[in-house]
């Protein structure tokens, strides 16, 4: 196992491919941990350096105590950067992973090759739920509130059609530190860049999923409207369309980083 210090926290990441490649990092969703890139493994480590990593409090990153800030968990990708010597990289983030994208976008445009927002928005509310979400985890542990939440994550027949993969993803949420989860709850309570997102210059693709009651597609549609020039791409599938339309959501994101820049 590989692990970065950064800012004083230790990050679990894993390293598949070329090196001499371009890096591409992957950054996982609230609750998940770098395995949610499992389909995603073999087609991009084809052709990139990829980098995926346990976000901090999540996988078998460390946990430190929260609440944190997207800010944190941005700098944290940087840290990772720095500690592998990577100048830039294509970077792609799910929900709370595409919120640390824009934040990188904003904040370290210099270190981004290429962005994709997959699952996301530019503002995940309401904020109270977050609250109460973070209050339960604490009182009750993860496990109290992993069935409702692993119920969005795939559609209801797409699920049942997967029945592995489903248990497979709850047992990850589960297996969530509890502090980890509730601190990166109010990470993402506290995210809102809708006022910002007309100043990310970096190119960017959103994907969306249809049936994404978390991360709708209408918010997806609003950062690809806000961000000058961005694609929008709308799959089949739930919150996690990397793992329900895989082959469609591997095809848009090596089409998009494949992509040659814009001279
Ligand atoms: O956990 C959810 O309900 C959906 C979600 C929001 C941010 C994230 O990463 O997942």
């Amino acid at each position: 196992m590989a692990f970065a210090e950064c800012d004083g926290v230790r990050l679990h990441y894993r390293a598949d491919g070329d090196p001499a490649n371009a890096a591409l990092v992957l950054s996982n969703s609230l609750g998940a941990s770098l395995d949610m890139w499992a389909p995603q493994v073999e087609p991009v480590a084809r052709r990139f350096r990829l980098i995926r990593y346990d976000a901090r409090g999540h996988g078998q990153s460390a946990v430190p105590p929260g609440p944190y800030t997207i800010a944190q968990l941005g700098r944290d990708v940087i840290g990772l950067l720095d500690h592998l010597g990577i100048g830039q990289a294509h970077f792609a983030g799910v929900s709370m992973g595409g919120l640390t994208g824009q934040w990188l976008a904003l904040n370290h445009p210099e270190r981004l090759r290429r962005l994709a927002l997959c699952n996301t928005a530019a503002t995940i509310g309401p904020p109270e739920n977050w609250t109460s979400r973070a209050e339960a985890v604490r009182a009750d542990g993860v496990g109290s509130i992993a069935d409702t939440v692993a119920a969005r994550w795939l559609t209801a027949d797409y699920a049942a059609a997967k029945p592995e993969l489903a248990a497979t993803l709850r047992r990850m949420l589960a297996a969530t530190a509890s502090e980890g989860y509730a601190a990166a709850c109010l990470a993402v309570r506290d995210a809102d860049f809708r006022a910002d997102l007309a100043r990310i210059a970096v190119p960017t693709l959103v994907i969306a999923g249809t049936h994404d009651a978390a991360t709708p597609a209408a918010a997806g549609r609003f950062l690809a409207d806000h961000i000058p020039g961005a694609q929008y791409r709308e799959l089949s599938g739930a919150h996690l369309t990397n793992l329900e339309d895989v082959a469609r959501f591997n095809e848009a994101l090596l089409a998009f980083f494949g992509e040659a820049p814009a001279s």
